[in-house]
């Protein structure tokens, strides 16, 4: 696992004089992270999509950042073993702090599936600014929904360590948000959305 502490000596931080307050005001919005967490199929890239298109309507600012995308790029040196993961999930939090600062809702959606690396995260933004989004959603309703037939290939044994099927994954124990299906049932993708947007808007991240 990488450590928090730099390898580089003798680095020093520099300030601007334009700060994230500035930028806050221009935007006429607050930056902050909203970390959606959930097995594969559950609905994160959904939930973020639709999150990004409704803020968008309202003409507030976000950015997407999808386990998926910056597994083609950033991530694309890492796979899934724990280490892995964890450095994944390290990266995205270090970016996702700079969209935050720079002034964005900015909305990750990484399965992300332990505590422990969620929780190094959070410990990135000041109190209340990361906003974790459980996807509490089956294994069967995701495994049922298998868009990308990634859960057959992990029955067959052909993807070895598979959230949900032979990797763990540690669901959140204070989340912000919790969106879970009824009877097998999951809300709508503007459902989810808007249980996000209502929060944003009742913690005033979508105000001045
Ligand atoms: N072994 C294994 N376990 C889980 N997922 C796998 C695996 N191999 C490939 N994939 C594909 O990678 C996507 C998850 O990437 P993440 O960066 O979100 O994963 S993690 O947060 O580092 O656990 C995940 O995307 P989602 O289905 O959108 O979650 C899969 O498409
Ligand atoms: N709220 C929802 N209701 C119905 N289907 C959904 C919902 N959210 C996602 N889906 C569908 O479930 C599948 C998995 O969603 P996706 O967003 O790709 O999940 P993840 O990013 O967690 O892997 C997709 O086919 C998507 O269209």
């Amino acid at each position: 696992m990488s450590s928090t502490v730099p390898k580089s000596s003798n680095i020093f931080w520099h300030d601007c004089p334009v700060g994230k307050a500035d930028r806050q005001k221009l935007l006429k919005q607050k930056g902050c992270v909203v970390w959606i967490t959930g097995l594969s199929g559950s609905g994160k890239s959904t939930l973020a999509c639709t999150l990004g298109r409704e803020l968008h309507t309202r003409g507030k600012l976000g950015y997407v950042l999808d386990g998926d995308n910056l597994r083609h790029g950033l991530n694309k040196d890492l796979g899934f073993k724990a280490e892995d993961r964890a450095e994944n999930i390290r990266r995205v939090g270090e970016v996702a702090k700079l969209f935050a600062d720079a002034g964005l809702v900015c909305i990750a959606s990484l399965i992300s599936p332990y505590r422990t690396d969620r929780e190094a995260c959070r410990a990135l933004l000041s109190d209340g600014s990361f906003v974790e989004v459980f996807l509490n959603m089956s294994l069967e309703l995701c495994e049922a929904r298998d868009p990308k037939g990634l859960y057959k290939l992990a029955r067959a044994g052909k993807i070895k360590g598979f959230t949900g099927i032979d990797d763990p994954y540690e669901a959140p124990l204070n989340c912000e948000i919790e969106i879970k299906e009824v009877n097998g049932v999951c809300p709508s993708p503007c459902d989810m959305a808007g249980q996000v947007v209502t929060y944003l808007e009742e913690k005033g991240f979508l105000d001045e």
